[in-house]
């Protein structure tokens, strides 16, 4: 999928030489060296095989549920009844808090056979339902057991800049300095954390307040990534992009300067339709301006409880392009080649020689099936690292 001068990188009745859990070569059957011709073959009958899939975006750690608020919007309560009455991301870190190690894992896990099941071999997990001290840090452990308890790549983002939680309810500046901070570099300290993200959003938190957890982050050697311009232009992506951001995320409201900003620091725009499915939103990503100006597009489940409680990658790609207008060769390079990217992996998310042998082999004669298909899942074999 590296390649971009044929469509999808493809190549046509290939040959792929795994060893020692690495792609040892991989190219036309016809010239396959003759140093691999006495190894052990499988057939896949020519079947489509692409890498391994990688959802860069997932709150797949959280307690709880939001579906009785999902019932309250569809009997007409607006957003501020369903607050009142304890709804909204308040309600997850309730939930969150209150659920132990254990309990959170066991409920991640079921998501994430759900992922793998579908040929994900890498997943990004974000904190976020804590905002307090001891339960982001519950939350990024877990997020650390789930790559420990399946055979899956597991990346985490520290998000405690996701909300304000009751108890800082008017001191947002405080609950910056106080919790988010300090749990920032006790994360660090214990190893659990790979980027730092953060909500620029009205509700959430301003460019000012996401730059001082971006200052900590650059002392500390992380890398950055931000939910960005989701529900208002604040000039977020163009923030994440000037402290060379892995990616931007969301972006339905993002203008053509923060379009050229991304693309000037190689931030990977990350696509989410399955929030902009759940709201209902009429505002689309910038996907012709991400074209123009060669932003890297990824896509991924977003999965959470309460704006995007999709848990299907596959069912992603067939809404980023009917959503969104993606092609599908930009759809399956979403959640391959440019997921990696918006990760900062490098030894995934193409077949090449050296990266992981990770793979997905499916059972259908064209990759846009994997984008047309609605609810269908045509994996026949997932490979991750050795071969059987
Ligand atoms: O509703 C939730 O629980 C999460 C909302 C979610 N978080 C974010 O930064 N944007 C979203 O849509
Ligand atoms: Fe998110």
């Amino acid at each position: 999928m590296a390649r971009t001068d044929v469509p999808y990188g493809m190549i046509d009745d290939a040959a792929i030489v795994l060893a020692d859990g690495r792609i040892e070569w991989v190219g036309p059957r016809s010239a396959l060296p003759d140093e691999f011709s006495t190894g052990a073959k499988t057939s896949l009958a020519g079947r489509l095989v692409t890498p391994g899939l990688i959802d860069c975006h997932t709150h797949i750690v959280h307690g709880g549920d939001r579906a009785v608020e999902f019932e309250m919007r569809l009997n007409g309560a607006s957003y501020e009844e369903v607050a009142r009455a304890g709804g909204g991301i308040v309600s997850t870190v309730t939930a969150t808090r209150a659920a132990s190690e254990g309990e959170l894992l066991t409920m991640a896990l079921r998501r994430v056979d759900v992922l793998i099941g579908e040929g994900v071999t890498a997943i990004e997990i974000k904190s976020g339902y804590g905002l307090d001290r001891e339960t982001e840090l519950r939350m990024l452990r877990v997020a650390r057991a789930v790559g420990k308890d399946r055979d899956i790549t597991v990346r985490t983002s520290f998000l405690a800049a996701h909300a304000t939680p009751a108890e800082y309810k008017g001191r947002e500046d405080a609950y910056i300095d106080e919790i988010c901070i300090p749990t920032l570099r006790a994360a660090h300290a214990e190893g659990l954390v790979d980027a730092v993200d953060g909500f620029c959003e009205g509700i959430a938190f301003s460019p000012d307040q996401i730059a001082r957890v971006f200052d900590v982050a650059k002392t500390l050697g992380l890398p950055v990534k931000l939910h960005a311009e989701q529900l208002s232009d604040l000039g977020g992506a163009k923030l994440a992009a000037s402290y060379g951001a892995l990616s931007a995320d969301h972006l339905e409201y993002l203008d053509e300067d923060g379009v050229k900003a991304m693309a000037d620091a190689g931030t990977v725009a990350v696509i989410l339709p399955g929030a902009f499915y759940t709201l209902r939103e009429t505002q689309a990503p910038p996907i012709a301006a991400f074209r123009k100006h060669g932003v890297r597009m990824a896509l991924a489940t977003d999965i959470n409880p309460g704006s995007s409680p999709l848990n299907s990658l596959l069912l992603t790609v067939n809404m980023g392009c009917t959503l969104l207008r993606m092609t599908p060769e930009e759809a399956l390079r979403g959640i391959t080649c440019n997921a990696a990217h918006a990760l900062g992996l490098t030894d995934q998310g193409i077949i090449e020689s050296g990266k992981r042998a990770d793979l997905a082999v499916w059972d259908v004669k064209h990759p846009a099936e994997l984008a047309y298909r609605i609810g269908y899942n045509p994996l026949h074999k997932r490979i991750v690292g050795a071969p059987e």
